[in-house]
């Protein structure tokens, strides 16, 4: 791929989108990565939050056993064969009563590749609201109630902190609206927007091995790789490549997200920018140097592409994962 696809790649990627996954250029030691089983080796979760313009919170009653009574933001483990979006409004269906548009994906949540939580901003576009009157076995019942008094029990308070980034990105958007592309993918993967920049110059590590770029890692299913997160396949990839001792890498968050689901194809592909900077202050005008020939550096000279990636680095315009 000549710089005109690096380009295209890039500003795919910057726009929420990005080509399918064709290879990867890292993956966990020993066997090649097993293919993804969704509710056999990956569990994924998807949960909305609905911010009212009166400033209230959609939550649902929970209707399990272990959790009965309590409250909790409508959610769900998504089901073979669903894409993201349709588990979604599935999950609001059944658990709120409601159909659901989502817009924006707020927040990433991983522990480790087998378990990845997508939290959306949505909005309702239908349904009637579930009364304790239509209580069943997926809830007891929804409720908006005043962002500012919850009810209680709370089935878990961590949906305080997606309240809370629902609330500011209604009051200031700090990412271009980013949904799922439906793309099929066998793996749990991370696409690398890895930069490194120098006053005003920023460059963009690329894979060499068959056409240039964007690097691709795997994530592997073993315990190692499941205990130290998703951020692992990212420092194993940039391992391969740089003398990490000297540098500092920040995973600064999403710029998308590929998954279809239909046919059986349960991977993931998620995007993200990183950043490489050296320790010791001092500018430094060039790039750390590149082992191998598998990657190199490729400067972004097309105007508008390095201010729409200066502009993201600058604003950590990403979706966040795990913050
Ligand atoms: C797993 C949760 O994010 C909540 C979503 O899972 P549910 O227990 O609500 O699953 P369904 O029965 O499919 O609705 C809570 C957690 O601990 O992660
Ligand atoms: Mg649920």
């Amino acid at each position: 791929m000549a710089s005109e696809g690096l380009t295209g790649a890039l500003a795919a990627v910057l726009a929420g989108q990005g080509p399918s996954v064709q290879s990867c250029d890292s993956a966990p030691a020993g066997e090649p990565p097993v293919p993804v089983r969704l509710r056999k080796n990956v569990c994924y979760v998807v949960l909305a939050v609905f911010l009212s313009e009166q400033d209230e919170v959609l939550l649902i009653q929970e209707a399990k056993r272990e959790c009965r009574g309590s409250w909790y933001l409508p959610a769900g483990r998504m089901e073979p064969g669903e894409t993201i979006v349709e588990a979604l409004q599935r999950e609001v269906k059944e658990e709120a009563g409601l159909h659901c548009e989502p817009e924006t994906l707020l927040s990433v949540e991983e522990r480790g590749p087998s378990w990845v939580r997508f939290v959306f901003l949505a909005r309702p576009t239908g349904g009637i609201l579930k009364t304790s009157k239509e209580a069943d076995a997926e809830s007891l019942q929804a409720a908006w109630y005043p962002r500012s008094s919850l009810p209680t029990p709370l089935r878990a308070h961590d949906i305080l902190h997606l309240v809370e980034l629902a609330a500011q990105y209604r009051q200031q958007a700090r990412h271009p609206l980013i949904l799922p592309q439906e793309l099929p993918c066998d793996l749990v993967c991370q696409r690398l927007v890895v930069t490194f920049t120098s006053t005003q110059t920023v460059w963009v590590l690329v894979g060499t091995v068959g056409m240039p770029h964007l690097p691709v890692t795997a994530c592997g299913l073993d315990p190692v790789e499941q205990r130290g997160g998703m951020k692992m396949a990212i420092l194993r990839l940039l391992q391969e490549c740089l003398t990490l001792h000297h540098l500092v890498v920040e995973i600064k968050g999403l710029l998308g997200l590929q998954h279809l689901g239909r046919d059986h194809s349960d991977g993931i592909c998620l995007n993200v920018l990183v950043t490489v900077a050296f320790r010791s202050p001092g500018i430094q005008d060039e790039p750390p140097k590149i082992r191998g020939e598998n990657f190199f550096w490729w400067k972004v000279t097309e105007e508008d592409l390095q201010s729409q990636l200066l502009k993201r680095l600058q604003g950590s315009s990403v979706v966040p994962v795990n913050r």
